[in-house]
């Protein structure tokens, strides 16, 4: 090794030592929020809140933009004094992150059903004019937010959703109660732990080696073609979850596939979006659309979805009749682009 060679990679290693330290702290920190309700009611102090209410977050608007603003304890307690509403339910607020500096992040719902809350629905609006924000549906407003906030409002509003579905005891049928970073709840009859929970979904772009099937189900917005997606079933292997899909929606049997990325999915309830490109053999191509899943499914040219990824704004193509795919944030839309920039995609070895 020459002496450049091992003074770049001591450097190299200094900084990734400096990068993953942050990581590791915060990382240890959540971790610690998570297990010590009195660390994490501590964490409430200094910490940072955003606000729902019946599942919509509290947004601002900003040009075509959107933005989650935060509120600290005192701002919320004052708030909840003002509308006749218990601080205690202050308790029913989840952790769902923090900064580097080790500010705690929360999410906190105004309008769902608590033991302590008075009339919260009735309050929306006056709420919102006090906020100077309107509590907007997620699935409306997730495409114009930046990624961060996107990623944690979706994190927020799955998290606050599971609570307010999982507040009895399934055997005991007794309330159960959430500990404070809201990571878990406990029935304090029989001691049963439940944790939030996601649904495994296979989320698939085939492509017989020069082009890819796109789907739409009639519940799209109008001329929205995605990548097919399913629910695995129990016991089921990612790669058997995708063979099935492909097989069960199209009619089509997988060859090969590969693993490519996953994204967690708040709609309609929380999902773990596991993302794969899959071929079939060029002389096995067709389709049989399942029209109790599909409206519509069809093979797509390099070109055709390369012109439709360059200009992928919804509302001029609906006007034009042309098709369009999911927006930037979908993980549909990340596989079809490395599908049009690495060919390679569509001929994965065996
Ligand atoms: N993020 C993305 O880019 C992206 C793209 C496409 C689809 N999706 C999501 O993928 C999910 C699954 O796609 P799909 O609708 O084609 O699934 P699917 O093909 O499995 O069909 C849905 C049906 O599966 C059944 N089902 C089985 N297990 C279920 C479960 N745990 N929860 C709900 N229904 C269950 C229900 O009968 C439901 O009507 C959808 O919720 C959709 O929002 C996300
Ligand atoms: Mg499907």
């Amino acid at each position: 090794m020459s002496l450049y060679c091992g003074i770049a990679c001591r450097r190299k290693s200094f900084w990734y030592f400096r990068l993953l330290s942050t990581y590791v702290t915060k990382t240890r920190y959540l971790f610690e929020l998570k297990e010590d309700d009195d660390a994490c009611k501590k964490a409430q102090q200094t910490g940072a809140f955003y606000l729902f209410h019946s599942l919509a977050p509290l947004l601002q608007k900003s040009g075509h933009q959107y933005q989650a603003p935060r509120h600290s304890l005192l701002e919320l307690e004052s708030l909840l004094a003002k509308f006749g509403q218990d601080i205690q339910r202050i308790e029913d607020s989840v952790l769902i992150g923090c900064s580097e500096q080790h500010e705690a992040w929360f999410a906190l719902d105004l309008g769902l059903n608590s033991s302590s809350s008075i009339n919260a629905s009735l309050q929306k609006p006056e709420m919102e004019t006090e906020l100077k924000g309107s509590f907007t549906e997620l699935r409306k407003a997730l495409f114009q937010l930046n990624t961060k906030d996107a990623s944690l409002l979706t994190t927020a509003q799955a998290l606050l959703r599971w609570h307010d579905a999982h507040q009895f005891c399934s055997r005991s049928g007794q309330p159960t109660k959430k500990n404070m970073a809201g990571s878990k709840r406990v029935c304090p009859s029989n001691k049963i732990i439940y944790y939030p929970q996601m649904a495994p979904v296979v989320i698939t772009l085939v492509s017989d080696g020069t082009r890819c099937l796109l789907v739409r189900q009639s519940s799209f917005p109008k001329g929205m073609y995605s990548a097919l997606a399913g629910f695995c079933d129990i016991g089921e292997s990612l790669e058997e979850a995708v063979r099935r899909e492909v097989a069960e929606e199209v009619g089509l049997e997988v060859e090969r596939l590969q693993y490519s990325a996953s994204q967690h999915w708040p709609f309609p309830n929380s999902s773990l979006m596991i993302a794969c490109h899959a071929t079939v053999h060029p002389g096995q191509t067709e389709i049989q659309v399942n029209l109790k899943e599909l409206e519509a499914a069809g093979w797509f040219s390099h070109d055709e979805v390369a012109t439709a990824l360059r200009k992928n704004n919804p509302y001029t193509q609906q006007q034009y009749g042309t098709f369009w795919l999911p927006p930037k944030l979908a993980i549909a839309h990340q596989l079809i682009k490395e599908w049009v920039e690495k060919p390679s995609c569509s001929t994965l070895p065996a």
